[in-house]
């Protein structure tokens, strides 16, 4: 989503005091093309002014409120396992308006114990603990096969946003989005890039088997 890499660039430049901005130069931090950063920026309404640019902050705060990120986010982790732990304690989610507030495990020797500032609870109170918590986006950190019936619990509990580490294929509930990170592919690609890349430069354990098919 371009509105994202725009946000991420400005955030950047605000971070290094810069107040203002050219379509290029912006164009160039978010790795887009300037004309179709123009062409985004005045769908969102919002255009630069002729040898003054794009003021950075306001533009930052414009895509936020379009993106939603000015709302308090209210985030359940279910799975306290090596994954569940460390996003948990990723301070980048807090600045961003995402506020983990609750995080579930179906191992009871891991129920009642203390990470970082949650106290794991029973996955059992799945429900209570989203209406208690008045959860809106759930994180899953569980093996492949416990994704599935837990999407629908959280769709059941009135959880509309769900982001799955799980390597299944997951069926998403009627009006929930599931949104899907899947490092292994993610190396995959980076992977099959890398070998291209070799092949075409000539550099590589690979070089010598050429690009041609
Ligand atoms: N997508 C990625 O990039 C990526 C990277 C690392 C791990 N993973 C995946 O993330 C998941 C978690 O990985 P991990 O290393 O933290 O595993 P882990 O075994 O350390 O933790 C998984 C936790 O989920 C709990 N759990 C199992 N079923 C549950 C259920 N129904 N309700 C609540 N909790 C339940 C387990 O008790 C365990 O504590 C795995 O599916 C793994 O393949 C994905």
């Amino acid at each position: 989503m371009r509105l994202t890499q725009y946000l991420r660039a400005l955030n950047a430049l605000d971070t290094q005091g810069v107040e203002r901005t050219s379509s290029g130069v912006l164009a160039e931090a978010a790795g887009v093309n300037p004309a179709i950063l123009r062409k985004d920026l005045s769908l969102l309404g919002s255009y630069g002014t002729r040898g003054v640019g794009y003021v950075v902050r306001e533009l930052a705060d414009h895509i936020s409120r379009t993106l939603g990120l000015d709302q308090d986010w209210r985030v359940l982790i279910v799975g306290a396992g090596n994954l569940g732990r460390a996003l948990s304690g990723y301070a980048g989610f807090r600045s961003r308006g995402f506020h983990v507030k609750a995080m579930l495990d179906s191992d009871p020797d891991l129920v009642g114990h203390r990470v970082g500032e949650l106290v794991v609870r029973d996955a059992a109170e799945l429900g209570a603990v989203v209406t208690e918590q008045q959860i809106n986006i759930a994180v899953l950190a569980v093996p492949g096969a416990a994704a599935q019936p837990l999407v629908d619990q959280l769709a059941d509990a009135g959880v509309k946003s769900i982001l799955s580490f799980a390597p299944h294929v997951i069926r998403a509930p009627r009006g929930v989005e599931v949104r899907r990170v899947d490092l292994s592919t993610e190396l995959q690609i980076l992977a099959y890039h890398a070998v291209r890349n070799d092949l075409e430069t000539g550099q590589g354990p690979l070089s010598g088997l050429g690009t041609e098919a």
